[in-house]
């Protein structure tokens, strides 16, 4: 099959959103290329997880970013590129810079579709212990404590390269002693409930507003036998759900997890750690401030670029 690729000339903030969107209008697939992930190229052959980076494989940009969508060839691109447009153009409203939301389509062959991912899709030390390789590569460990996360990321958000899927990925690293029952909000391509589960915790749900990242978080924790038992459905934020969990973890836009911090709260043990992300640099303290209004009490927070991850936790004394 071929596909359509639709690029979208976008800001660096508004990069999660416009794949969102991308995706929920039907892409397949999404590639970023985001200036601020290249600005610190030039200080040396590597980047700065210490994973090796060759510049001249990089789609270099001055400034801003390009999100493209990979879509079936079927779609009527004289309709969708206005639909588009008109959705980034609205990101204004929740204050994200839409940018240039200069957007264009091509129509790219097979082949070349899969090439853009191997290309610039390579294994990658996210963390100390997590390793995230494509399901193509074939890849040894390098120590004894290096856990591998493998990943078709073709489907879905969560190629686990982005910032706010790294801060939560070294947020699980540090929270997760063993036998956890976690519950992953806004799955995407499932990385980080298989991370959960390679960091040991024990029962998983993982949930997605979107059926393309929910088949996708399938697929993906079907290449990992340790993320087998991780239950995955479909449902907005945890609506519905009366649970007591001991972590949960959401990497969504901060407009998304103001309505999640009381859901978080309910669904928690008292002790119970709720860490999130996809918090851009002037949302932090917004989310600040509804954690602590709702009762959470905020252990850290660490900034990867424009983005902050937090780790909270629910009082064991609740007042
Ligand atoms: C930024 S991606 C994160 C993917 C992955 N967890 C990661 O950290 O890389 C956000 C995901 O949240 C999902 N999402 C957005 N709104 C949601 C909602 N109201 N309820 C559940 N999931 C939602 C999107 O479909 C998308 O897959």
């Amino acid at each position: 099959m071929d596909w359509t690729a639709i690029k979208v000339i976008t800001s660096s903030e508004a990069v999660e959103a416009v794949s969102y969107i991308l995706t929920d209008e039907g892409a397949q697939g999404v590639q970023i290329e985001d200036a601020a992930d290249f600005k610190n190229l030039h200080k040396g052959e590597y980047g700065d997880r210490g994973e090796f980076i060759d510049p001249a494989s990089v789609p270099h940009r001055h400034s801003g970013a390009a999100v493209t969508g990979y879509f079936p060839q079927n779609i009527f691109v004289p309709e969708l590129l206005p639909t588009i447009h008109q959705r980034v153009a609205k990101l204004s409203d929740y204050n994200l810079d839409p940018g240039k939301n200069d957007v264009s389509a091509e129509a790219v062959d097979n082949q070349k579709w899969a090439t853009v991912w191997q290309k610039y899709y390579h294994p990658l030390r996210v963390t100390d212990q997590l390793t995230i390789v494509p399901q193509w590569e074939e890849y040894h460990p390098e120590s004894q404590n290096e856990k591998l996360i493998y990943l078709d990321p073709g489907m879905a958000f969560g190629t686990g390269t982005h910032p706010t899927t790294r801060l939560m990925l070294e947020a699980l690293e540090k929270v997760i002693t063993g036998d956890e029952y976690v519950i992953d909000v806004g799955t995407g391509s499932g990385v980080l409930s298989i991370a959960a589960k390679q960091l040991g915790a024990g029962k998983i749900e993982a949930y997605d507003i979107d059926e393309v990242a929910v088949n996708s978080a399938k697929k993906n924790l079907a290449l990992n036998p340790v993320a087998k038992d991780v239950k995955v459905g479909i449902n907005s934020l945890l609506d519905g759900i009366h649970t007591q969990a001991d972590i949960i973890v959401a990497n969504i836009l901060a407009e998304i997890i103001v309505p999640l911090v009381p859901q978080a709260y309910a669904n928690l043990r008292p002790g119970g750690k709720f860490l999130v992300s996809g918090i851009i640099d002037d949302k932090a303290s917004l989310i600040r401030q509804k954690l602590s209004e709702q009762g959470f009490v905020i252990d850290e927070e660490q900034q990867m670029k424009d983005w902050h991850g937090i780790i909270a936790h629910k009082p064991i004394e609740v007042k």
